[in-house]
């Protein structure tokens, strides 16, 4: 997957965010999004995965050789971040059946694995909602690493993480990046070490913008 941002600004309300964002976004390659809270992190990612609308700019997304329509794009994208939520009315079981019917798991892998996985054998049966906000993120990193989806994008993505959690992410952000446009929104460098390549909302415009 390759995003390209051509000029790209996002404002709300009277409050630009960023502006005059140009880059390109290569296939598989990681990409830390920094700057400051509330400096337009996640307000970036949003915008480049087309579930916000830029204000002003264009993107354009190509795959495998393809153009790509934004309408396409979240049947290609996994996602992890704090603000979005997991259905807590499910068991894990079913959390996990139902999600993988709508956004696959990485060939090999099956829900039973992706348990294991996790070291949550004893929780297969306990609802989402009763889950500690730990279980929950290692749920939430599980489900967008091992999706089989060619963008992947990591906001804040050891929230609620105790150091074997943080370990655990790091394991498996390893073993499922390759091949993939990663993006991470982050102010934690254990975070986003593994990213070759940096990107500080606050350079693209965001401080002229303001
Ligand atoms: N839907 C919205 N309507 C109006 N303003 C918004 C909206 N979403 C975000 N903002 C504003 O955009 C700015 C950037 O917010 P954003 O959440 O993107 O920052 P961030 O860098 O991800 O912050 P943090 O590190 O705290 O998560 C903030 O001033 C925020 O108040």
């Amino acid at each position: 997957m390759q995003i390209e941002a051509v000029g790209l600004g996002k404002r709300f309300h009277r409050e630009w965010i960023f502006r005059g964002l140009t880059h390109i976004f290569r296939p598989g390659s990681a990409t830390a999004i920094l700057g400051p809270n509330g400096s337009g992190k996640s307000t970036l990612l949003n915008t480049l995965s087309g579930q916000l609308l830029s204000t002003e700019g264009s993107l354009s997304y190509a795959y495998q050789g393809r153009a790509i329509a934004v309408e396409e794009i979240p049947q290609l994208l996994a996602y992890c971040a704090p603000y979005l939520e997991v259905i807590e009315e499910l068991t894990l079981t079913e959390l996990l059946h139902f999600h993988t019917r709508f956004k696959p798991l990485r060939t090999g892998f099956t829900a039973k694995r992706l348990i294991e996985l996790m070291y949550l054998e004893k929780s297969r049966h306990k609802l989402i909602r009763d889950f500690s906000s730990g279980m929950k993120q290692r749920l939430k990193l599980a489900l967008a690493l091992y999706s089989d989806a060619p963008l992947l994008l990591l906001d804040e993505p050891t929230t609620n993480l105790d150091r074997t959690g943080v370990d655990w992410y790091h394991e498996h952000v390893q073993a499922t990046t390759a091949d993939r446009l990663v993006l991470v929104s982050s102010n934690v460098p254990e975070e986003y070490d593994f990213c070759s390549e940096r990107l500080d909302v606050t350079d693209f415009g965001a401080k002229m913008a303001r």
